[in-house]
């Protein structure tokens, strides 16, 4: 039996970053019985342990709830979780595309702040109708009616029927659960009889059932049986269940207009699976496939190698599985002098690439080291033709080169006043042009355009660090632009180590290099002979630091006899070793790579 779609509601949550999303979803999960008192952990949508560790929500989760109104009717409430880092921007977009409201969190004690401005306007973008929900009125710090007044000035959005609720002691969650029922909208179209018309929202691997496919239905029915076809692909699969997160997944026999649920089939891999694709039936397929998403695209690459060169073969099982389950992450294979064999990897964004990497060390138990990232440069050769360099150690020699190219991007930045200053430097030094400055409210909002090459290291950190967390962010690419660029090395012990190499502006070349050398220095252990590490252009060095000679004798404090406990220490110090990896005669902590490039201005 599928849901009357007048009993339907889909919604998000959309709220700045602590304002208490996850809290409220746990409380409208407990209130609505889906899950049994005991099953409760906390956090629940957070299913991922590095979500869970980081405090972030990666990948969209959807949960449906069951619930009786005051009225007495029975409602499906699904509840599309959205990702909320600036990386995942992208996939905050699709999912407030296929749900016809937004929860809007503002913490009661803060007020209005810039991601909950970011996200809201996305949603607002997305045509939601939105219920303001006031959270943390427990506080002594709320100010509920001051808040309220804010969202009104500030988004322009009408809060008087704003909700005021504690997420942590439940006041107030069951009058959210009547908002969403009275103020969101149902779906807005949907035909049982109609051709089957559904939206591909996400799908991931399962170990068990193979790849599940997350889709929003619009027209029609969905069951066991049915031939389906991807209409952008062609591809055709036969369904083999049909089912709902509840949050667990539970099966059922159909999914009907304005549900949303999952199938599986025989579908392979994520990578088969487009999302925004229009799903149909090949028996009787639909006359018009909706309009779709355009795929993410890589903005950064970096190189993933083993530490250990024998579980090559463990990190190429281990990519293809991770690939599965995230269709914006990609790789090819790649050779290094220093490193061996590994791959080239692409991904949305830098926080992307430390979760990967985190995931593949945790998940997969791989000792990994990940090479400096990169944008795409184009290159212009003498010869007339252009290269798309990935990687800075496959730069030709620079007499062939007659102009290199770098990635643009145009970024929106929101920021209370008194941070201004500080970012407008921040911009400055990272070579970036402002285009506009303008004010929402006492909010300044700031339209800059900055290479690509200067943001994805360490940028948004610095800009989260400066505005306390207050700035928002938000960019896109925009064109290609020539640029004084050349290719930096790091020598340490003489050697240069070709992962650690990097494409520079000329003039930043010289206080990047030095900050490369001081952290390298920190990152890198004492060994029994000085080691020297040099940052190059071309032959000339243009920075320096060394490394003393010293042996931590780990043993020294075991007076004499505990033969156990000195070889536990001596265990201990070989695992620590397990993470380095040799350079010539330097061993060289695998961290060194990724947080060499991660500087403070
Ligand atoms: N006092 C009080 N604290 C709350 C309330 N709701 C949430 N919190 C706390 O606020 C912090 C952030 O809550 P989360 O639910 O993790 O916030 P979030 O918006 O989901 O955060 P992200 O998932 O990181 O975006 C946690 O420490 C919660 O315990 C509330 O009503 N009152």
């Amino acid at each position: 039996m599928t849901t009357p779609l007048d009993h339907i509601r889909n919604f998000s949550i959309v709220a700045h970053i602590d304002h208490g999303k996850s809290t409220l979803a746990d409380r409208l999960i407990q209130l609505t019985g889906t899950l049994e008192e005991r099953d409760m952990k906390e956090q629940i949508l957070d299913s991922m342990d590095i979500e869970r560790e980081r405090g972030i929500t990666i990948k969209a989760q959807t949960v449906r709830l069951n619930y009786r109104a005051r009225n007495g009717e029975d409602y499906v409430l699904n509840l599309i979780d959205t990702p909320g880092h600036v990386d995942f921007a992208y996939e905050v977009s699709r999912s407030l595309a296929a749900c016809e409201g937004s929860l809007l969190v503002v913490d009661a004690s803060q007020g209005v702040e810039a991601q909950t401005l970011a996200n809201v306007y996305q949603a607002i973008d997305n045509n939601h109708e939105i219920v303001v929900v006031l959270n943390k009125v427990d506080l002594p710090a709320a100010e509920p009616e001051r808040i309220r007044e804010q969202v009104e000035e500030v988004i322009g959005l009408d809060a008087s029927n704003a909700v005021l609720i504690s997420a942590k002691t439940g006041l107030g969650v069951p009058d959210v659960l009547e908002a969403i029922v009275h103020q969101l909208p149902p779906p807005r179209e949907g035909d049982i009889n109609a051709p089957l018309k559904a939206m591909l929202v996400d799908s991931w691997y399962d170990a068990y059932l193979g790849v599940i496919v997350l889709v929003r239905i619009i027209d029609g029915v969905m069951k066991k049986g049915q031939t389906i076809r991807m209409m952008g692909t062609g591809a055709k699969y036969l369904v083999e269940r049909t089912g709902v997160f509840k949050p667990a997944r539970v099966n059922v026999d159909e999914l009907g207009p304005g549900e949303f649920g999952f199938f599986t089939g025989s579908i392979k891999e994520v990578a088969d699976t487009r999302v925004g694709d229009t799903i149909t039936e090949d028996r009787r397929p639909t006359q018009k496939a909706l309009p779709g998403f355009k795929p993410a695209q890589p903005v950064v690459f970096c190189g993933l190698f083993p530490v250990d060169a024998a579980d090559f073969e463990d990190l190429r099982a281990a990519v293809g599985k991770l690939r599965l389950n995230d269709a914006s992450f990609s790789y090819e294979m790649e050779t290094s002098a220093a490193l061996g064999f590994g791959y080239r990897c692409g991904f949305l964004g830098l926080l992307h690439l430390e979760i990967i990497q985190e995931r593949l060390e945790r998940e997969f138990n791989l000792d990994l080291i990940a090479t400096a990232p990169s944008v795409v440069y184009r290159l212009n050769l003498n010869d007339g033709s252009v290269k798309e360099l990935h990687n800075p150690a496959d730069m030709p020699d620079v007499v062939k080169i007659a102009s290199i190219e770098e990635p643009w991007i145009r970024a929106t930045i929101l920021t209370p006043d008194d941070y201004l200053g500080g970012i407008l430097k921040l911009c400055q030094d990272r070579r970036g042009i402002q285009a506009d400055l303008s004010y929402v409210g006492k909010r300044a909002m700031l339209t800059y355009d900055l290479p690509l090459n200067e943001v994805v290291f360490d940028f948004y950190d610095r800009l989260k660090s400066i505005s306390k967390g207050y700035a928002s962010f938000d960019y896109h690419l925009t064109d290609y632009r020539e640029g004084d660029l050349v290719k930096m090395s790091i020598l340490v012990n003489e050697e240069p180590v070709d992962a650690l190499s990097m494409l520079v502006h000329r003039t930043a070349a010289e206080k990047r290099g030095r900050a490369m050398c001081e952290k390298l220095k920190e990152l890198i252990p004492h060994h029994l002979f000085k080691i020297p590490i040099q940052a190059a252009i071309g032959g000339k060095v243009i920075a320096r630091e060394t490394i003393s000679a010293l042996r931590k004798d780990v043993t020294a404090k075991c007076y004499g006899g505990d033969v156990t406990r000195k070889r536990k220490l001596l265990d201990k110090q070989k695992e620590g070793k397990k993470r380095m990896r040799q350079f010539g005669k330097v061993d060289i902590p695998q961290e060194a790579f990724i947080q060499a490039l991660k500087m403070g201005d």
